[in-house]
């Protein structure tokens, strides 16, 4: 037997039953329905996992079963033929990629190795706040949050955060915009040769676009590499170009290689090629450009709801770190126990991917009695696990960092109560760079500046809607003074 779940209308199935908040609306049809719920959405089978319990299921005791992704467009068009890695389906081509991403891309050395570039564009941030609050502004610290996210992210994967010869900035928001609109073809397939929404038009126009982009960071690098390669053979030196190589450089010193030199089981070795790199590379900036940023606006927007828990976190930076000089990413980061809390909660209450991505199963099998097809779209709705007072108690609506005083619980991906990186083999592989971002981000704000909500505005009036898109934001942005309160 099926999931129970509600009746379906023909053709369009539940679609009707989304809004504008599907994890909401998922949510209240689960407490109707149970927490392995089958729906669906367009002509895809779905099934909707609303409890910890259930998540554990999908997503490790079966998680081979449910490790692969959907077909979409999106990742036909603007992925090269399906060559990314995060909308790739389960098989040896994904777990290559992922195996190269998680190792040289974002494993902890590399995550360490930017810590300067870090440093300097928080640096830079801190100082538009400095004076902005010396002149009495308020800021759209939304705005100013995910600009900053944004140059930490072209910078380290593309090595530059403008280029004269193009719009680099706006041909990635266009890329964003088009990824994040909701797309009927990959719910009803069989109108994707119609384009009623003119999306598979968006998708060829921007594709052109982003790999002209891509293209022409590709020959700058390598051009500095051939360049560096003559010096070295007069000099005898080796190694990159740069003091700490960008994913463009490091992806050049594996191109036209196997994907995975150790694999002997295959026949004919994947190798990597001109495609997979700019794949990879939007990748990698589609997953990092806006998720560390969003996480920091909740939390900025839960502090200032919650003077208490502001003025906690000011007193732990404050005995750690002093006032006389700023944090430190190494030395001062694992000291700050209420930081990680607060970090957590807010995570809980705002995952930035409600309902993960949609994985697809790979054979029929059984879950906790139930019949899931293969092909169906798993959806974990990891926003309402997160609210799930079973788990969290009668208070797990509330903003309440102190829950995780003398708790285990971490977001690690092996306590399914909370999961916003996901858990099991389609985990997030960035979960580190992430979380540092996030914590090193919302401990320079909270240190140096005491933060005022605009005259009038009450912190319980603080609007907290959201928006769902590639990440699931705040609506509004969030507006308010700072007062800088170091001594240097
Ligand atoms: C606060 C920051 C971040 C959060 C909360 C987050 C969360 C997530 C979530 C929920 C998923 C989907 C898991 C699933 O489908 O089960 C995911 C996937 C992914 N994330 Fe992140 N992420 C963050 C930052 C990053 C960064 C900085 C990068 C890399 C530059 C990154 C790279 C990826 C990739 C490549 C995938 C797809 C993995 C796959 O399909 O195998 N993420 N992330």
């Amino acid at each position: 037997k099926l999931p129970p779940g509600p009746w379906s209308l023909p053709i369009i199935g539940h679609l009707h039953m989304l809004g504008n908040l599907p994890h909401r609306s998922l949510q209240d049809l689960a407490k109707k329905y149970g927490p392995i719920m089958s729906l669906r959405l367009g002509s895809i089978p779905t099934i909707v996992v609303s409890s910890p319990k259930a998540a554990k299921l999908f997503l490790k005791t079966h998680d081979a079963n449910f490790a692969s992704r959907p077909r979409y467009q999106a990742s036909e068009y603007m992925y090269y033929g399906s060559k990314g890695m995060g909308l790739a389906e389960y098989g040896p081509y994904w777990r290559h990629t992922r195996k190269l991403c998680t190792l040289q891309l974002l494993c902890p050395s590399k995550v360490e190795a930017f810590a300067p570039l870090r440093r300097e564009e928080i640096g830079l941030l801190l100082q538009a706040l400095k004076k902005a609050g010396e002149e009495g502004q308020v800021v759209d610290l939304s705005e100013m949050i995910y600009e900053m996210n944004e140059d930490i992210t072209y910078r380290m994967v593309l090595g530059c955060k403008r280029d004269d010869r193009f719009d680099l900035k706006g041909i990635i928001h266009e890329t964003v915009l088009a990824l994040a609109a909701f797309n009927l073809a990959d719910v009803l397939p069989s109108l994707g040769a119609i384009d009623i929404q003119g999306i598979t038009r968006r998708f060829k126009r921007n594709s052109k676009k982003i790999d002209q982009l891509l293209e022409t960071i590709i020959q700058d690098h390598e051009q500095a590499r051939a360049a560096k390669n003559t010096r070295s053979t007069t000099t005898g030196q080796q190694g990159h170009y740069h003091e700490e190589a960008d994913f463009v450089d490091v992806l050049l010193s594996l191109i036209n290689k196997p994907l995975n030199p150790n694999d002997h089981n295959e026949k004919v070795p994947l190798i990597l090629d001109r495609e997979n790199v700019k794949a990879i590379l939007l990748d990698m900036i589609i997953a990092a450009y806006e998720t560390s940023a969003t996480t920091v606006v909740w939390t900025l927007a839960e502090l200032l709801r919650q003077p208490r828990v502001m003025k906690n976190l000011q007193q732990e930076l404050e005995s750690v770190i002093g006032k006389d000089r700023m944090v430190d990413e190494f030395t001062d980061m694992r000291k700050l126990a209420y930081l990680n809390m607060v970090v957590n909660e807010s995570m809980r209450l705002h995952p930035i991917a409600p309902l993960l991505f949609p994985h697809e199963s790979i054979n029929d099998t059984t879950v906790d009695g139930y019949n899931i097809p293969k092909k169906s779209r798993i959806i974990v709705n990891v926003w309402s696990i997160g609210r799930d007072p079973t788990a969290w108690s009668e208070n797990a609506e509330e903003f309440y960092p102190e829950r995780f005083m003398n708790s285990n619980v971490d977001l690690l991906g092996h306590d399914f109560q909370l999961i916003p990186f996901g858990s099991g083999r389609r985990a997030c592989p960035g979960l580190q760079l992430g979380l540092i971002t996030v914590r090193l981000v919302v401990a320079h704000l909270v240190h140096c500046f005491d933060w005022e909500l605009p005259t009038g505005l009450q912190p319980q009036d603080l609007d907290m809607s959201e928006k769902f898109s590639i990440s699931m934001m705040k609506a509004n942005h969030l507006l308010a003074k700072p007062t800088y309160r170091l001594h240097m």
